[in-house]
């Protein structure tokens, strides 16, 4: 097993240690950091918020989304792209898109062209991931998928886009072993703190 697949077993067992109360906890207080920095940074009405539908001990995004809806602010969820594999998509999401289950049993809205959202058109792009260190340097579940995401906005593509990961705080870690691929995070929101890179 490599050093990476090491680390991230050994910080899923440590996000799946936190209890029910824990996970809640952690869930409101990064929600109210989160939805602080978007009122700080005074988006325009039509700028989406992407974000993700948690699995398994992930920072549960349910009530970040709840208040995105409260707010008026449109939200986009990710869709595993049908033709380009590694890609992902961004839908628009609402309570009334009739969802599907992915290939990873995660839930993502059923593909309709009609609703796919460009990153030109997200402000802010909150991502899972499994472990982060003191640099940003980000650690997810493998697929690379997120990683190119980075890259298109690394190159200057969507210079409105602030990605944004959101986390416990049990899965930072001093060092991850990056690969030349990897891109730092300009922002980490966990429950005691907004990490800010940039
Ligand atoms: N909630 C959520 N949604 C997301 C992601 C995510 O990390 N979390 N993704 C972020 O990219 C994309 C899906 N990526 C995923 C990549 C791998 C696995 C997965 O289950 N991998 C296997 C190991 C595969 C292997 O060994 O190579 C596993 O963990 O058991 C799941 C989702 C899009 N949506
Ligand atoms: N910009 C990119 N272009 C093409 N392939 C990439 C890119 N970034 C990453 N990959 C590929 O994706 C695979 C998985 O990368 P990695 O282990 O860093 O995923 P991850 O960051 O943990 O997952 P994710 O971003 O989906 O949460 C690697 O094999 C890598 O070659």
């Amino acid at each position: 097993m490599s050093l990476r697949q090491q680390l991230r077993r050994e910080l899923q067992q440590r996000r799946a240690a936190l209890s029910k109360a824990q996970q809640q906890q952690a869930a409101a207080q990064v929600c109210h950091r989160a939805m602080a920095f978007i009122a700080e940074q005074q988006p325009q009405p039509d700028q989406y918020c992407g974000t993700y539908h948690s699995l398994g001990g992930e920072l549960d995004t349910s009530l970040l989304i709840d208040a995105l809806w409260q707010q008026h602010m449109p939200t986009a969820l990710p869709v595993l792209h049908p033709l380009n594999p590694g890609q992902l998509l961004f839908q628009h999401y609402d309570p009334e898109v009739p969802m599907t289950k992915n290939r990873y049993g995660i839930a993502e809205p059923a593909l309709h062209c009609g609703r796919i959202i460009p990153l030109s058109r997200v402000r802010f792009l909150f991502m899972p991931l499994v472990g982060f260190d003191a640099t940003g340097q980000r650690l997810g579940m493998g697929g690379g998928y997120y990683d190119r995401t980075l890259a298109h906005w690394q190159r200057g593509d969507y210079p409105d886009l602030i990605p944004i990961g959101l986390a416990h705080d049990c899965q930072r870690v001093d060092n991850i072993p990056a690969e030349h691929w990897d891109i730092p995070l300009p922002h980490i929101i966990t429950p005691s703190k907004h990490w800010i890179f940039c």
